[in-house]
């Protein structure tokens, strides 16, 4: 099933100098990015200049804003961070072309279900010995001087978390785990392997932190989940344009925020359990509210009933399935009618697997395909309908959604945004991020340096590149979520 497996990639472009003159010269940049609140823009509105397929480019010298440093320690360069490829891309890279020291960073979120790892790498091509070769002026208190450009990338790569050793094994193999020296024996002589650390959060780091040292040799320190998945989330939201997008009826809106009115938000990080956390900065949140029914119940539910032997699977399933065949609809209660008092239409689910109970059936006469998207269903729409009621506690507006169950799918997505818009008389909107799995994993890389976002000039990034979602196309499978203009006019909700 191709494009569920794709990952975004991030590409900054080259208006990066001409919008670096509007900011220095007048305030007209704000007409360029900075439109007051949200900006909407649809998919066809991006320039489809991808020639930047992560070889050698010419690059434009850093700004003074850059945050290149020449200290004793290799530093993380995240400016002009870069997104680029296509929906169907798999393992997707994040470009980091000016990064000049030569970094060996990689970092785990250890989940519940999934392992996610983000690792840098040099150009291709492009070894240690020769990155004297290229370098760049910069202009800097008026004084030039020139140092080296690597460039590089980041990468995504998932596991299953059952199969840790897969993980160990690639590590292993791309030898990452040997590049990363503890800070403090950065200046040291001889730095060995012993005082390697790496960084790592979720629930994995822990439980795990014996097995790695144990195969690896390897240290880990922990970030706390909660943190990385704050940190990630606002980085990408902040400095990555497009990065985040509307779904609903089949439709994608990539969503351009104002980074300076960006707080405060809802995160929803649906993972195996969702967390929902109010973020109000830079490291400034709380995790307001939580639900065990998330993507390891999808999943798990889903692979008992259905006996399916993968998530994607069990996803591609629900594409085919016909709920009604097991839901029951209001109009299966009401003898197929309305019952339009309450604003709820005849084919509005009364009560998911509500029919299970009245066949005389079993569940072998139920067909996997409907089973798959009932459930799909039930939970997509329990986390958007808790989520909405969470964001309406704290007056906020805005929900991004993240966490690998969303998987980029039509489906789930539309089904989340109906909740949320309906429940919310369309006062609320549900928004999803390109990068949706990897919050946890990008803030625990970025949390080697420590890196605040307030170190970068992240108006100035500018994306080139259209981003398809990692999405499953554009037709949407499954019943009707219902017309939400005829439901949403009926429900009297106090709404934010
Ligand atoms: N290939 C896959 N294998 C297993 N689950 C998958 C896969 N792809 C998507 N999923 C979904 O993603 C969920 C896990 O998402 P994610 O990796 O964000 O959470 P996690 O970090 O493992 O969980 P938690 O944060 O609760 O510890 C699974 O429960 C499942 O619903
Ligand atoms: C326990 C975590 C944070 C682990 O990632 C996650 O699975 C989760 O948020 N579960 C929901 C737990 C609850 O709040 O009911």
């Amino acid at each position: 099933m191709a494009g569920l497996t794709g990952h975004p990639v991030l590409e900054i472009g080259d208006k990066f100098e001409e919008l670096q003159n509007n900011i220095i010269n007048n305030n007209k940049n704000k007409e360029v990015i900075d439109k007051a609140g949200l900006v909407v823009k649809g998919e066809e509105n991006s320039n489809n200049n991808n020639n930047n397929q992560g070889g050698e480019r010419d690059m434009a010298p850093p700004t003074s804003n850059s945050l290149h440093r020449s200290g004793s320690r290799p530093q993380l360069d995240l400016s002009k961070a870069a997104i680029q490829g296509n929906s169907e891309e798999r393992d997707p890279t994040i470009l980091l072309p000016n990064q000049s020291d030569d970094i060996s960073h990689f970092a785990l979120d250890i989940g519940g279900s999934l392992i996610k790892l983000v690792y840098f790498s040099r150009h291709e091509g492009q070894s240690i010995d020769d990155k004297r070769k290229k370098t760049i002026k910069e202009i800097s208190n008026g004084s030039r001087r020139s140092y080296p450009i690597l460039g590089g990338r980041l990468h995504f790569v998932k596991f299953e978390t059952s199969k840790l050793n897969e993980c160990l094994d690639f590590i292993s193999s791309k030898q990452l785990h040997n590049g990363r020296i503890d800070s403090h024996y950065w200046n040291s002589e001889a730095p060995n392997k012993e005082n390697a650390v790496i960084k790592a959060t979720g629930g994995g780091a822990y439980k795990f932190a014996d097995l790695f040292k144990e195969r690896l040799g390897v240290s880990i320190d922990k970030e706390d989940e909660m943190d990385c998945l704050v940190a990630g989330a606002n980085f990408l939201l902040k400095a990555i344009r497009h990065e985040a997008f509307t779904h609903m009826e089949g439709h994608k809106e990539f969503v351009q925020i104002d980074h300076n009115d960006l707080f405060p938000y809802l995160l929803v990080n649906v993972g195996s359990g969702v967390s929902m956390i109010k973020v109000d900065g830079d490291g400034k949140f709380q995790r307001v509210s939580g639900t065990n029914v998330g993507g390891g119940t999808y999943w798990g539910l889903g692979r008992l009933l259905t006996k399916c032997n993968s998530f994607d699977e069990l996803l591609e399933l629900s594409q085919r399935g016909d709920n009604r065949t097991i839901d029951m609809l209001v109009g299966d209660i009401y003898g197929g009618m309305d019952y339009s008092k309450i604003g709820l239409s005849a084919s509005t689910i009364a009560s998911s697997f509500g029919k299970a109970i009245s066949d005389k059936k079993e569940l072998e006469d139920h067909r996997p395909e409907d089973i798959s998207l009932s459930l799909l269903r039930m939970i997509s729409y329990n986390i958007g309908q808790i989520s909405y009621l969470n964001a309406l506690r704290f007056g906020l507006k805005r929900i991004f959604f993240g966490g690998f169950f969303i998987r980029g799918h039509a489906y789930t997505m539309d089904t989340i945004s109906f909740a949320v818009h309906f429940w919310s008389q369309g006062q609320a909107q549900a928004m999803f991020l390109r990068h949706e799995g990897f919050l946890g994993a990008l803030g625990a890389f970025m949390s080697y340096e420590k890196l605040g976002l307030d170190d970068l000039m992240v108006h100035q990034l500018v994306e080139r590149f259209p981003m398809g979602a990692p999405y499953t196309g554009g037709k949407i499978h499954g019943p009707p979520l219902g017309n939400l203009n005829e439901k949403a006019s009926i429900v009297r909700l106090c709404h934010i």
